[in-house]
Order: C-alpha cells, then structure tokens, then sequence
C-alpha cells in the first residue's frame, strides 16, 4: 500500500489515497503505521476519499486508532496532496469531515501548495456538545480538580473537544503530567485534547498540547483555534492571533461577522512509500 508522510507544523501523519488503497481497519492501521519504532512513524493516520457532498473527504485516525472529528493540521495536507498529485486544479476545495465540509484556500508556488487557509467554521460553545460536564456556558473557568489541586480550564469545541488552560510559564510537567490526566477525566465523556496557553500579548499566543489519542504532538490546529476562542472569551487577546507551536505558528482568526474561526499554516510533503 503507498503511503506519503506529510506534515503541519510538525504535526506528522501517514496519507492514504482510499481512491487508490482500500484500508479495512484503518484503526489498527493507525496503531501500527503511527509506531515510531516498529512502523513509519506518525501522530495517526489519515484517509482521502471520496464525497457525494464535497469535492474530497478525510478521515483522521489518532496514533491509539481512535477517530476524530476534525483535525486542523491534517486538512491543509489533504489539500496540498490533492492538489500536488493533480486530483483537482481548484485552489479552492471542499473537504467533508465528521465536523461537516470545510473550505480550503490554497497557496501554490511552482505548482506545489506551501500554505492553506481553511474556514475552521464556528466555535461550539454549549457544555453539552463540547461535550464537559458543565453548568457554565461559554465554559470559561470551569475548575476541574486533579491531584487535590483545582485548574480553571475554559472549553471549546472545533468539532473536536479541546481544554485550554492559561498558564504563565509552560512547563514539561503540565504537558506531559497533568495533560494525560485531564484528557480522560470523568468530566470529559469523550475525553479531551488539552492545550496550555502562555498569552504573550494581545497577538500573540505560546501554546504546547497533550492530544487526545496521540499524547504530546509539535502543533495542534483545532487546538489553536480553540485557544484563540478561549483567549478571546477570557479577554486576553484580539480576535486575531499567531499561536506560536513547537512545530510551527498558525494564523488564526475568530471573524465576528460570520462567528467563523480561520486557520492559516503550512503545508509539508516528507516522503513517499509503500507499507
Ligand atoms: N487528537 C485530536 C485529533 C487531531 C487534532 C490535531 N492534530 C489538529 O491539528 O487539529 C482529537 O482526538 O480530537
């Protein structure tokens, strides 16, 4: 089966071409391509296929085999393969995901995409479709206790369920520590992708995340959309920001017109092979 690596601001998944490879269990698929030792090597795996709604559809499977409802870094991939491998000539796509049809802009120098802006669509708010255990809507604040210790965490969905809480310094502890043990805490039903936010100023954001399904990753694009959101409803920065990753910095943007979140980042081919 040929496979192409790629990545978003370090952000790396395995691609497959479900046009081309027909992949039966593509969660165990997932578990032993993503194996950094005894397989290629990935945050997860993610398919391309086809939609009777869009012009292409994705679905994203986490390095544990679990399936997501959206993920931002891998969506400016699918872009950039489709259009590389000349499976359209549109810069402007539609790709349909478990969080409804997003929209892709891409940007193209010397016949590649290097860069894509997708409308990320609207933040969902309402504890119960985050979902979280909450009486708070928007949830801004919500102390969830670990260890004895209480951490106000304010959560949004992408499609996918995201924690976010702002910290003055990010340390290997709250990653590593307290990030696996809220991403399956009890208040959390479908667990929860966890982000630790340092506001550098009010355009600026430092954020480090633990992943549902995949544990620490260099960058998280519905995670920082859902950081900017959080950030915006805490007061903390403009509806516009760079979010500086490990792996990279994103553009996001909460449009007050449309309600809509937009994500800009960059687009990487790794290598091609054959599992
Ligand atoms: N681990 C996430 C999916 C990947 C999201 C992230 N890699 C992104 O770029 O949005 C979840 O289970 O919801």
């Amino acid at each position: 089966m040929k496979f192409t690596k790629m990545h978003g601001c370090g952000n790396d998944y395995v691609y497959i071409n479900g046009f081309i490879e027909n992949v039966s269990d593509p969660e165990s698929l997932a578990i032993k391509m993503s194996d950094r030792h005894f397989g290629v090597g990935s945050d997860g795996i993610v398919l391309i296929l086809p939609s009777d709604t869009s012009d292409f559809r994705m679905r994203m499977f986490n390095a544990d085999g679990s399936e997501a409802e959206m993920c931002g870094n891998a969506i400016r991939c699918v872009g950039k393969y489709v259009y590389d491998n000349k499976m359209t000539e549109s810069k402007v796509i539609t790709v349909e995901t478990l969080a409804g049809m997003k929209k892709l802009e891409l940007t193209v120098e010397k016949d590649r995409v290097t860069y894509a802006k997708v409308d990320m669509g609207e933040p969902i708010l309402a504890p119960g479709k985050i979902p979280v255990v909450s009486t708070l809507e928007p949830v801004i604040g919500e102390l969830v206790v670990v260890d004895h210790q209480a951490y106000a965490l304010t959560c949004v969905s992408m499609g996918n369920p995201h924690a976010v809480a702002f910290v003055d310094e990010i340390t290997d502890s709250h990653v590593h520590e307290l990030g696996p043990k809220l991403e399956v805490h009890e208040k959390f039903p479908q667990k929860i992708n966890v982000e630790f936010a340092r506001i550098k100023d009010e355009d600026n954001i430092e954020m480090r995340v633990w992943e549902r399904g995949s544990g620490e990753t260099l960058a998280c694009g519905t995670g920082a959309c859902a950081t900017l959101v959080a950030a915006v409803l805490n007061g903390k920065t403009n509806r516009k920001a760079a979010v500086d990753l490990i792996g990279g910095q994103l553009i996001i943007e909460w449009d007050e017109a449309t309600n809509h979140v937009f994500m800009s980042g960059p687009a990487v081919t790794v290598f091609e092979g054959v599992w």
